[in-house]
């Protein structure tokens, strides 16, 4: 971390460094590149949330004028602050859509639905699709197959109910030109850098938006990194829920359930994920861990006692993880005496639920979600 060489050069130092100061736990990292930026190469730290809000919203009203943009709400940070971000510059020229696949944990239709519409002011038009996702899940327990139905009904819906949005603009002698995408820069280094009219990243769990459409992109966020954007988001006036989210699938819940999914099973899912998350924050554990999915095994039961009666109920596993970037993680090693109440609520709240199991794997060879 020590400078290795200074050399003069057109009046300016350069510094050479060993290592990487970049990286997070590198010792006193940031304040090598603070010295380098600021003294050696002269630059003045001029980024703030509130140049980077004013600088987007000038941008976007510079691109779109005044035709109309909608947006994808997924319940995520990217796509909310995205959207927060385009309402505030075009305000009502954009409508956001949600689909609610039925899929999704205990309040986060309601935080998209109320609350983030609360904050933002934002025209939202809600696509009620429970029915249509869990029958068209009926029956099946395998992963893949899961994801790939998730992954289709949402295209269908999605396009559905953006044709609706262009037909109604047209009528009003409207056009419906741009779509607003949640793209990180992390999203633009891995596709290549490219811009322009679609390609829409394309590891999308949700399998994505639709590859065929004719919008141009509207992507405010694609010069920032996602610690940048909770802090466009906290500057937006988002809610703390929406922007410190931890990150959660696009298929949601449908893949939390080893075993076929259906309305009960999720209910039951619901409630246990609740309770886990309720604790973790009253443990003030939120930051320290990447995500902790919470698995309900459908296929499996086991006997258990509760009251006067045998059961023979359900396992729910937790599985808290620590992570950079989630390429790899560890298992997380969270307090006894946490682990001990979600465990004790999980079974004493939770209708046939009667075993609650740690998940000490880390990834590699575990992955984080179970499907
Ligand atoms: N339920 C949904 N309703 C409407 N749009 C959605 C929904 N789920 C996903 N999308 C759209 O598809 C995009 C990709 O979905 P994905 O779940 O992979 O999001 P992401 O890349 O993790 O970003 P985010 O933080 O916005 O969720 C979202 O940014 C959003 O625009």
């Amino acid at each position: 971390m020590v400078p290795v060489a200074a050399f003069e050069c057109d009046e300016r130092k350069l510094y050479g460094v060993q290592h990487h100061p970049e990286v997070m736990h590198s010792t006193h990292g940031q304040q090598v590149l603070e010295h380098f930026l600021y003294r050696g190469a002269g630059l003045e730290p001029t980024w703030t949330t509130s140049n980077v809000v004013e600088e987007s919203v000038a941008a976007i009203r510079e691109q779109v004028g005044t035709k109309r943009a909608i947006c994808g709400l997924s319940g995520g940070v990217d796509s909310a602050v995205a959207a927060a971000l385009v309402q505030k510059a075009i305000g009502d020229q954009l409508t956001c859509v949600y689909v609610d696949h039925g899929l999704m944990r205990k309040g986060e239709s309601e935080q998209v639905e109320k609350d983030f519409v609360a904050a933002t002011g934002v025209q939202l038009k809600v696509v009620e699709a429970e029915e249509r996702f869990l029958s068209a899940l009926a029956g099946v327990s395998d992963p893949e197959e899961k994801r790939k139905i998730i992954g289709r009904e949402f295209i269908r819906v999605f396009e559905q109910a953006q044709a609706e949005l262009v037909a109604e603009a047209g009528a009003a002698g409207e056009d419906v030109e741009f779509l607003v995408q949640g793209t990180l820069y992390p999203d633009v280094v891995e596709s290549g850098g490219g811009t322009g009219t679609a390609n829409i990243k394309s590891h999308h769990n949700v399998g994505g938006l639709p590859d065929d459409i004719e919008f141009q992109l509207v992507e405010p966020l694609r010069r920032l990194f996602k610690d940048e954007v909770r802090m466009v988001g906290q500057e937006l006036g988002l809610p703390d829920e929406i922007v410190h989210r931890q990150p959660f699938p696009g298929p949601g819940l449908g893949i939390r359930i080893v075993g076929e999914v259906n309305k009960e099973r999720l209910d039951l899912l619901r409630e246990a994920d609740a309770i886990a998350r309720e604790e973790l924050t009253a443990a003030g554990l939120d930051r320290d861990i990447w995500q902790c999915p919470v698995v309900l095994l459908a296929d499996v039961r086991s006997v258990g006692v509760q009251g006067d009666g045998r059961t023979y109920g359900h396992p729910i596993v937790l599985r808290p993880v620590s992570s950079e970037d989630a390429m790899t993680a560890d298992w997380s090693r969270l307090p006894y005496d946490v682990l001990s109440r979600i465990s004790t609520r999980i079974t004493n709240e939770v209708d046939q639920v009667n075993r609650v199991v740690l998940d000490i794997t880390s990834k590699p060879p575990g992955t984080i979600e179970w499907e």
